[in-house]
């Protein structure tokens, strides 16, 4: 199953992602306790080998905004929140950065509506930790698509039974605090996944 930590700050959590087997990895780049500038992501994204994806994480910015802070940082995709021009990243993806869309249960759950290349499902608001009814959306959408909001080292599987994801997504669940990642956490997380691969 493929799992992106999000929200990462500190190169020694990075390190831990990265060693305990994360497929991404998430960077902040809006409004949030999590937000880092694209300076700090870039020396951050330094340190991911390239068989992990770097991804920032954006609200309502204009695409503008976003292909800038995207360049500068050099994360290979971009997960787009909140209302953002459909279409209008079309420039970002001819740079190939890839496009990763974040809707939640209310939203046109088909893949590739957003002209996205990847489809998370998350809590109607993103990075609370709060859970929500992931069983509401099993089936709906098809294909490559990963569930977050609320998920834990202690409930991921539950949520991956609930919702048959592709994929999972978490921030708060490996935190201590808001934006204070624990490597700990981290690892039980991506151990609780892989014992569910297995
Ligand atoms: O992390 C934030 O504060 C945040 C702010 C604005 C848009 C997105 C944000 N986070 C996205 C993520 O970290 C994940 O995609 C996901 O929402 C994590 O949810 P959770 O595990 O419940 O924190």
């Amino acid at each position: 199953m493929y799992v992106k930590i999000c929200g990462l700050s500190e190169p020694e959590h990075v390190a831990t992602a990265v060693e305990a087997g994360a497929d991404a990895i998430g960077f902040v780049m809006t409004k949030s306790p999590r937000r880092i500038t694209p300076e700090r992501a870039a020396e951050l994204a330094a340190l991911v080998p390239p068989h992990v994806l770097t991804v920032g994480v954006f609200r309502g910015e204009d695409p503008q905004t976003v292909r800038e802070a995207a360049l500068a940082s050099g994360v290979r995709a971009v997960q787009l929140h909140g209302k953002h021009p459909h279409g209008d990243f079309t420039a970002l993806k001819d740079l190939g950065v890839r496009l990763i869309r974040a809707v939640d249960a209310q939203a046109d759950l088909r893949c590739g509506a957003y002209d996205e290349d990847l489809l998370i499902v998350d809590a109607p608001h993103a990075g609370s930790g709060q859970p929500w009814d992931w069983a509401a959306v099993r089936g709906r959408p098809s294909g490559q698509w990963m569930l977050a909001g609320g998920l834990a080292p202690g409930n991921v599987a539950e949520a991956v039974a609930a919702a048959e994801p592709w994929g999972v997504d978490v921030s708060s669940g490996v935190e201590t605090a808001p934006g204070k990642k624990d490597s700990d956490l981290i690892r039980a997380f991506l151990k609780a996944v892989r014992d569910l691969d297995a």
